[in-house]
Parts: C-alpha cells; sequence; structure tokens
C-alpha cells in the first residue's frame, strides 16, 4: 500500500474506511459541508485505487458503509472516492444537477429580492442585469476574480464588461434558454462580493 501524506498517523483509520469501501452497492451523498482539510494525494491497495481528494468536491461519493466508518473512527469529515466507482442512473441525473427556468413562484420568492437590489430584467431575454461601480480597477478586477472562481466552480459563467471601475453584469443560463437557480446563486454571490468589497 502506498500512502503519500503527512497524516501518517491516520493509517489505521484510512485502512478501516477501505476495507469497507469494498461494500460500495448503495450510495449516499454527503451531507456534510466540511471537508477536513488532508494532504493526501493518492493510495492503492490491491486491485483497487482509491483516491482521497483534500478538495471540496460534489462528486465525491460517500457509500453507506463508508459514513458508518467515519462515525465509528472519528474522521467524518473525509471523503473518500474511488475512480472505478460507477455511478448509478439516479446519481449522475444528480451530479449533473438537472437545471430548469426559475418557475413564477421561484421568480417571486428568488428573483425579486435582487430586482430590489438593483438587479433589472433585460428586455427581449429572460436575463438580468447589473453595473457594479467599485473604487478602483483594483477592485474591480478583485471583485471579478472572487466571482470567477464560483463561475468556474459551478460552471456557470457571467456575460460581464469591464472598464476601469466598472462591471456591467447579464445573467442568465444558456443551457435552459433563460433564467435558472443558478442565475440567482451567482447574482447573490455578486452581492455578497460588492459587500465585501464596499
Ligand atoms: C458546456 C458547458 O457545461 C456549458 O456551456 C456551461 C458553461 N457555462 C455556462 N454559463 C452560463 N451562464 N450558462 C450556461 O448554461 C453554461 N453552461
Amino acid at each position: 500500500m502506498l500512502l503519500t501524506n503527512k497524516y501518517a498517523q491516520n493509517m489505521r483509520s484510512f485502512q478501516k474506511l477501505a476495507s469497507l469501501l469494498n461494500e460500495r452497492n448503495k450510495f449516499c451523498w454527503p451531507t456534510t459541508a466540511t471537508t477536513k482539510r488532508l494532504n493526501v494525494s493518492q493510495w492503492s491497495e490491491g486491485s483497487q485505487r482509491l483516491y482521497c481528494s483534500n478538495r471540496y468536491e460534489s462528486s465525491v461519493l460517500y457509500t453507506t458503509a463508508t459514513r458508518a466508518a467515519a462515525a465509528a473512527t472519528g474522521v467524518g469529515h473525509l471523503r473518500f472516492y474511488s475512480k472505478q466507482q460507477p455511478l448509478t442512473a439516479t446519481a449522475t441525473a444528480k451530479k449533473r444537477k438537472m437545471v430548469a427556468k426559475l418557475t413564477e413562484q421561484e421568480r417571486a420568492e428568488k428573483l425579486q429580492p435582487l430586482l430590489d437590489k438593483g438587479w433589472s430584467l433585460v428586455e427581449g431575454r429572460d436575463a438580468i442585469y447589473k453595473e457594479f461601480v467599485l473604487k478602483d480597477f483594483n477592485q474591480a478586477f478583485s471583485f471579478m476574480t472572487g466571482v470567477a472562481l464560483l463561475a468556474e466552480k459551478m460552471n456557470h459563467h457571467p456575460e460581464w464588461f469591464n472598464c476601469y471601475n466598472k462591471i456591467q453584469v447579464t445573467l442568465s443560463t444558456h443551457d435552459v434558454g433563460g433564467l435558472s437557480s443558478q442565475d440567482i446563486r451567482m447574482a447573490t454571490y455578486f452581492e455578497a462580493q460588492a459587500k465585501l468589497l464596499s
């Protein structure tokens, strides 16, 4: 077995978890929002290669057994997954996170608060728009960088234009041809970033 990490003392816990990973028919999705920081790159056992990641990965699979083991060993925030792990049809659908256009009710509940904060509906298109004005280019670029990190993680990208301290943003979900919950999340994050820099 090869284990590359600076937390070698956790070896026994890893081994326990690994043996339990053999019982891998039922999957459930992680419910914990945090991941213990580990510098584990990878290790292998027998013919199975198991990977342990220190990054948050929405695609990481937990097995019911892994969760039980985590509870038993006290290393509950470790996320383990196997490269060979086939996704069930349901898991694949969940992983893709099917997005849909916002319903009327969602528009009233989730979109309205953003319109109240200065976002506006784009004419002739199901999209929202807002112009942010920051102190200078440095602030504007820092703002964009913060948002860009989330955009890449979500695989959901804003249409934006920057000139010195101004950023003009249009949000829409191209895959569904209109506004979706992804845009709500993104716009909310824009607001949070702007607040941080104000
Ligand atoms: C192929 C790729 O997954 C898609 O094009 C992603 C990328 N970024 C995206 N960004 C936005 N705003 N809407 C999308 O539908 C979208 N889809």
